[in-house]
């Protein structure tokens, strides 16, 4: 709320003219009236429960016009009601009625508004209100200067206090002046082109030769809570500009009592108004800043916009920069929106730094959309900073949780979940690869198969085809096989059976010599081929385990029926059939790939939500420690939570963990008849447990919810699996039922966990122990106790 007080200045125009020749009540009264009526306030009229009280409240998009109208109806001259035309306004009980012919509305390059009223006697007047610096260049130069210089004084006295200062001034145009003037009005306010450079061009051409009525001076009161805002932030390592469209004195006093500047900081002020010596002052600033901060003094740069046009016109960006660097403060005074835009674009440019722009008027949208972050104050100031930022707030206090709690927990955990959704994608995706490496390399080995190798491309016919005796040593096949279906011995250990018919009658009591009745014995059969034939199967043929179905040396194709279902079964060999066009029947197996999507979709579902939830709800440290130690916020200009050396940390951790995951099932079931649907099990499960308990050492913070993702993943890890292997239509069909039941899976599950999480536990104890970073300490605590706990629990 800007509370006001304000001081008119009484001035007298010693004007030589003896037309505007004014006695003191006379200006004393067109200074109220200009207060009263130089602004864009619109009053509105508000019921009171008494029916006969209405109260009038001024809108305005300037809480400093607001003030000074109020001001003005306190002391008699009250605005009633305005329109697009007119302005009523009672003067101690008279209401009189202006013309309002003409509006030239504020704006941040003149630093002034203006309106021209026509009086009820027809005369015509020009208020002008504004910045004393461009109010100062518009004054009849022939004044009275002890009568500029004591308004000086007082306005300089005023915002040394922290006032917000305006001067108003005052002119008679006689006709001519006003035909002439809105002529090109009236032809501007209506140019469908250019309307606002036209308008600026006929404002600076009426608003001259101003006489002074007063000034005003506005309290411009600090939100709650400012100082200790800013000396929290300034405390967490960020520096502090202030850019302000006030004058600089004012800007100094609001410095002070913001506590952004303090007595002990040396002031260096450059303040020049033409090149050359804007120059200079930046060079002797630099030197002089240089010396103070050889001997660790704090510097204050207090620069004015008038300045800084020169400066940054002159390729002199550099320097500045340089001068900026060494202040802890930087203070910029009467600087217009584009110039606070370029100031932040200046720190962009030239560092890496982030930068937030923080402000509440029409004047900061530039520097808010310019800056990295933008945070919007909603306040007096309408919403124009609100709509254009990133971030809303009421209060400019509010910024400190921002950036030290809500700032300080989105970079631990951003910076976390980036490192661990490396580890986890990674720890996945190295445990695939490892599997489509060594299938690769199981099926394109020859593992020494071919000592007849006779070239013919296929290691498995090179194996048992060379052999020109190859008719008397058919088994031999049963030990050319490679991959994972390797030590499938098929009937090697039966006797052989020679299809000799290749009817399908009767599916359900298959006559011997038929492909059905060889399949469909009990015991181990080595099965082969009569003749060429073409079989059309009237059902599904269904297989037993230990039959080796053996095409080579005739033409058999099973064709145009139905085709084979291998299922719940071992040891099946087929070789040297043509099997095609068969036609579905619904029984259709799942596809190795089919899985391997299936097993992405766990892992994928498994581990998102603990992620998702950690990512969201995890907090290293709590909301009072945070805001009581602002140097905490640090960590994330120093890049503790993700840089480099985490990075190459955990991918190394990663390629352990995954290679502890990969190796130690397979070698322990190499030699087994385990097949790969059981380890396949075994990895899921480890991938899974140890993302899931990686995530839980990391944890800080522990809600049922984190509980139920982390532990809950982990289960319904295990019951999918179970529930997939316990489908009969699938491959590794009853697979984990099988390992689950011997020792050595739990062994190795236990020990793959241990071992893959081991080297990061010590590590992790040696740094919080032996180097511990400023959050640790604030935790207090070496390691994640809670971790242990639930573990050791
Ligand atoms: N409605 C107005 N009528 C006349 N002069 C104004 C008006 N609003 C502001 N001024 C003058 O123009 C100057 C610049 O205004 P601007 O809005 O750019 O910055 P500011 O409000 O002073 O500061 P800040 O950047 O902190 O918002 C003000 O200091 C004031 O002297
Ligand atoms: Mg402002």
């Amino acid at each position: 709320m800007v509370t006001s007080f304000w001081q008119p200045v009484t001035a007298f125009c010693e004007n030589h003219n003896s037309e505007h020749e004014y006695t003191s009540i006379k200006r004393i009264y067109e200074f109220f009236l200009a207060l009263a009526t130089c602004n864009t306030i619109v009053p509105l009229v508000v019921d009171t429960p008494d029916p006969d009280v209405k109260l009038l409240d001024y809108q305005g998009e300037s809480p400093d016009e607001q003030a000074l109208a109020y001001a003005a109806a306190a002391y008699g001259f009250m605005l009633i009601e305005r329109t697009s035309g007119h302005i009523v306004i009672d003067i101690h009980g008279e209401r009189l009625k202006f013309n309002v012919l003409g509006l030239h509305e504020f704006d941040s390059d003149r630093k002034r508004m203006s309106v021209i009223l026509g009086y009820p006697d027809n005369s015509v007047k020009l208020f002008v209100k504004g910045a004393d610096t461009t109010m100062f260049s518009i004054i009849d130069k022939s004044y009275n200067m002890d009568l500029i210089k004591s308004t000086e004084t007082h306005l300089h006295s005023y915002s040394s206090l922290g006032l917000r200062t305006l001067v108003i001034g005052m002119r008679e145009l006689n006709t001519s002046e006003f035909e002439q003037w809105h002529t090109s009005y009236e032809a501007a306010s209506t140019a469908v082109f250019g309307r606002a450079a036209m308008l600026r061009k006929i404002s600076n051409h009426v608003e001259n030769n101003v006489c002074i009525l007063g000034a005003s001076a506005i309290e411009d009161k600090l939100q709650h809570g400012v100082p200790e805002a800013i000396e929290s932030l300034r405390t967490a390592g960020i520096k502090v500009w202030v850019l302000t469209g006030d004058k600089q004195e004012t800007a100094v006093s609001i410095g002070f009592s913001s506590k952004l500047l303090t007595r002990s900081m040396t002031q260096i002020i450059i303040s020049s108004n033409n090149k050359a010596s804007s120059r200079k002052s930046l060079k002797d600033a630099l030197e002089r800043s240089r010396k103070l901060d050889a001997v660790s003094m704090q510097i204050a740069l207090i620069i004015d916009g008038g300045s800084l046009v020169h400066i940054l016109d002159t390729d002199h960006e550099e320097e500045l920069f340089q001068l900026a660097s060494l202040c802890s403060v930087v203070l910029c005074c009467r600087v217009a929106p584009l110039q606070k835009a370029g100031i932040v674009s200046l720190v962009k440019k030239r560092t890496s730094d982030m930068t937030l722009a923080i402000g509440d008027g029409a004047n900061d949208v530039s520097m808010i959309q310019m800056a990295d972050v933008g945070v919007g104050i909603s306040g007096q100031e309408g919403r124009q900073a609100v709509m254009s930022s990133d971030f809303a707030m009421g209060q400019f206090r509010f910024l400190v949780p921002l950036l030290l709690v809500h700032g300080h927990w989105n970079y631990q955990r951003l910076g976390y979940m980036i490192l661990y959704n490396f580890y986890r994608n990674a720890v996945l995706v190295l445990v695939l690869f490892s599997i489509t490496v060594l299938h690769i390399k199981n099926s394109t080995e020859r593992r020494n198969l071919g000592y007849f190798s006779c070239g013919t491309g296929n290691p498995i016919d090179d194996c048992w085809r060379c052999d020109p005796n190859w008719q008397q040593n058919r088994k031999r096949l049963a030990d050319c096989g490679i991959g994972f279906g390797r030590n499938a011995i098929g009937g090697r250990d039966g006797k052989f059976y020679v299809v000799t018919d290749p009817r399908d009658d009767d599916p359900v009591n298959p006559r011997p010599g038929t492909l059905r009745h060889a399949v469909i014995q009990d015991r181990p059969l080595w099965i082969v081929f009569k003749r060429d034939m073409v079989i059309q199967l009237k059902q599904e043929l269904i297989m037993n385990s230990f039959k080796t179905i053996n095409g080579r040396g005739a033409n058999v194709h099973i064709a145009n029926g139905v085709c084979i279902t291998i299922q719940y079964v071992t040891n099946v060999i087929i070789h040297g059939l043509h099997i095609h066009d068969c036609v579905p029947t619904g029984n259709a197996m799942a596809s190795p790939s089919h899985i391997a999507r299936l097993v992405m979709q766990f892992l994928i579902v498994y581990s998102a939500l603990p992620t998702i939830i950690v990512g969201i709800l995890d907090k290293d440290l709590g909301r009072s420690t945070l805001l009581r130690h602002p140097q905490l916020y640090s960590a994330g200009q120093r890049n503790e939570a993700y840089n480099k050396k985490l990075f190459m940390l955990t991918m190394a951790d990663t390629l352990w963990q995954s290679m502890v995951i990969f190796w130690p099932p397979l070698f322990a079931y190499w030699k087994s008849t385990i097949d790969v649907a059981s380890i396949g099990d075994l990895w899921t499960l480890a991938v899974v447990i140890l993302v899931n308990l990686h995530l839980a050492m990391d944890v800080v913070r522990w809600y049922w919810v984190t509980h139920a993702v982390i532990w809950g993943s982990i289960a319904a890890t295990f019951i999918v699996v179970m529930i997939i292997d316990a489908i009969p239509k699938l491959p590794g069909f009853w697979a984990f039922f099988h390992v689950a039941n011997t020792g050595l899976f739990w062994a190795l599950l236990l020990g793959i966990i241990v071992a893959a999480l081991l080297p990061r536990l010590v590590v992790k104890f040696i740094y919080q122990y032996y180097f511990p970073s400023d959050i640790q300490i604030s935790k207090g605590l070496p390691i994640n106790i809670t971790f242990l706990s639930i573990l050791l629990s």
